[in-house]
Formats: structure tokens, sequence, C-alpha cells
């Protein structure tokens, strides 16, 4: 991990509060019933939150992207021909628990209602998760969320042909419930103005394995990636507290892979999620997620209750 000087020399650092006024410059309002909506994403979600930070951010990607598809407009003139754009891709990258597919479908939201770019779609890096008979196969099953349990091959395959222009593209889809991939269904992506990629890995390069060494990386098509940051004893205690709420719903349906856990009492299920935490969950954040920190273009760092506190921009 960096040092605070290379921190300090790369990226704008905003408290709380100044990142908050840059909303001031924010021509986007929400109306009662768009607040509405983005809360049905995540009933805990803060209006201050959404206002504070979301707003000002959605701004920024705004920002960047108008220059990004201006940039393919002077292309276009100096090659004197109508290339098509590709859609432009973010990523968001983080610890499990962190709020990575929260953070993601707040700024879908957002990111939608701009008429430069009113197609936004969602991509979950869970679904190129290999599937749990190959993860058995492979003695994986302990370590899932690693990189080795990723079939790396085809998620980069996949924002390849995105970033192609590839007219459709088809996604495997992972499902919470039953602990596995889907094994029929599958997400459409057509050519959308804007690709959110989300994944605990999308800021991974694999170089540690020399099979890996000649393969391009994720972020290789990724046009700005974010880093949503918390303490580790924040995180743990998000991660025991989801898996208490699932217990009456996921860990509850009938084809749950966990129903077992659906009747623990919260001695017995905070127990086992804090095992689960520091087996599987922490150590691939020491070893595999932070490290990535910084080689995203933009940090968002939670305090408790999850607020953002802190927002690191590169410069
Ligand atoms: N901004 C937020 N405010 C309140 N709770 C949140 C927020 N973001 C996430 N959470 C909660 O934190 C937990 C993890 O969020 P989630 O988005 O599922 O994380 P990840 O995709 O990183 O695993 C969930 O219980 C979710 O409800
Ligand atoms: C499927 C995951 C690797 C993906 O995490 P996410 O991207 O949803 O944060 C993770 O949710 C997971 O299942 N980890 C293994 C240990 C556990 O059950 O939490």
């Amino acid at each position: 991990m960096i040092n605070n000087q290379t921190q300090e020399a790369l990226y704008l650092d905003f408290d709380r509060a100044r990142w908050a006024e840059l909303r001031n410059s924010v021509p986007l309002t929400l109306s009662e019933g768009e607040l509405t909506r983005l809360r049905g994403i995540n009933e805990r979600i803060s209006l201050s939150e959404v206002t504070d930070i979301y707003l000002p951010l959605s701004r920024l990607l705004n920002l960047i992207v108008g220059a990004r598809q201006q940039r393919g407009v002077v292309l276009n003139q100096f090659l004197g021909n109508k290339q098509s754009d590709s859609p432009y891709i973010i990523s968001i990258a983080g610890s499990v628990a962190v709020g990575k597919s929260t953070t993601a479908r707040i700024l879908q939201a957002l990111l939608k209602q701009w008429p430069e770019h009113p197609k936004v779609d969602l991509v979950t890096t869970d679904g190129f998760l290999y599937p749990l008979t190959e993860l058995k196969r492979r003695g994986l099953l302990q370590r899932k969320g690693f990189p080795e349990s990723y079939d790396t091959k085809m998620l980069i395959d996949f924002v390849s042909e995105v970033k192609s222009g590839a007219e459709r593209v088809e996604v495997p889809l992972y499902s919470h419930i039953i602990y596995d991939r889907l094994p029929y269904e599958r997400q459409v992506i057509q050519k959308p103005d804007i690709l959110i990629l989300e994944g605990l890995n999308v800021l991974q390069t694999g170089l540690d394995s020399p099979v890996d060494i000649r393969r391009p990386f994720v972020s290789d098509f990724v046009d700005f990636s974010i880093y949503v940051d918390a303490d580790e004893s924040l995180l743990k205690s998000w991660y025991i507290e989801r898996f208490l709420q699932f217990r009456s719903s996921a860990f509850a349906d009938e084809n749950s892979y966990f129903r077992h856990y659906a009747s623990l009492n919260d001695v017995q299920a905070t127990e086992t999620a804090s095992q689960i935490w520091d087996g599987i969950n922490g150590p691939n954040l020491r070893m595999n997620i932070q490290p990535t920190r910084e080689r995203a273009h933009l940090i968002l760092r939670k305090g408790a209750d999850h607020l953002m506190n802190r927002v690191l921009l590169r410069k």
C-alpha cells in the first residue's frame, strides 16, 4: 500500500463538507419522487448521502463521460468517418459488504437521468465466479471471492467485447440464494452509453500468476475506476449485520444453499458470520483487494453508519 506522501501526490483530498459544497454547481435537481425511488434501492441510505455525496459524484462523472464523447467527435472529424462510440466503462471495487452494489445502483439511477447518457447498465462480477461444481473440483469452496475463484478470462473477454462496441453480449448471473451461477439465465448487454462493472476483483491484475502475465487486465478496458473503502472493523460489522438480516430473507428461501443458517439465533449467527469473515473475506480483503485501492481514480471512504467522510480524486 502506498504511503501518505505518495497519496498526496496522486489525489485531491476532500472531507465530507468540502465535497458536499460541490453540489452547489450541480444543476441536476431531483424531485421528491425520484428521491423516494432512489431510497427504494436501499431504504437505509440517508437522503443527505444522496445529495452530499452522490449528486456531486454523478455530475463529475457526467462531465468526464461528456469529455470522452467529445473526444469521439474529434476523432471522427479527424478520421473523416463515423465510428460508433463504445460504452464508457466505470468500475466499482472494494471489500465484501462495503456497499459496492448499493453504490453501483445509486450511481446507475443518477447517471441515467442525464440526457447525454440515458442507457446505463450494471453488471456484477460475481456472475464470473466459477460454478459451484467447478469450485469444488478445484478445491476452492473456501476461497470464494479470491482471484482464483473467478473465470478471469471470461470476464476479460466480456469487457473487451463491450468495449469493442459489440451489439449484444451475454453475461452469466450469480444468485446469492443458490450460492451459484444461475444455470439458464443470462443478462444481455446491448451497447449501453455507460456500463458500471461492480466487483471486488475489478482492479486486480493477476500478475502474481505467471500464466496471466501476458493477459490484459480488466482495468485496460475501464475508463474510470472507483474504490469504496472503510476500516476492516466496520466492514466486518456490516458483514455480520447483513448476515443477520439474511436469516429472514435470502437464507429463509426454500432454494437457499444456506437454509440451515436461517434457524440460527443471534449469538450463533454472529459467531458463524464472524468465522466466515475471519477465514475468507478478511484475508481476501488484506491480500487481494485493499492492495488495489490506489489504482482507482476515485476513492470513497466510509465511516460509521456507511456515511462517506472522505473523497480522494486522482489529479
Ligand atoms: N449507504 C448505505 N447506507 C446504509 N447501509 C448501507 C449503505 N450501503 C450499503 N449498506 C448496507 O451494507 C451492507 C452491504 O452492502 P452491499 O451493497 O450489499 O455491499 P457489497 O456489494 O459491497 O457486498 C448491506 O446490508 C447494505 O444494506
Ligand atoms: C460472492 C462473493 C465472493 C462476492 O462478494 P460481493 O461482490 O457480493 O461483495 C461473496 O459474497 C462471497 O460469497 N464470499 C465468500 C464467503 C461468504 O459467504 O461471504
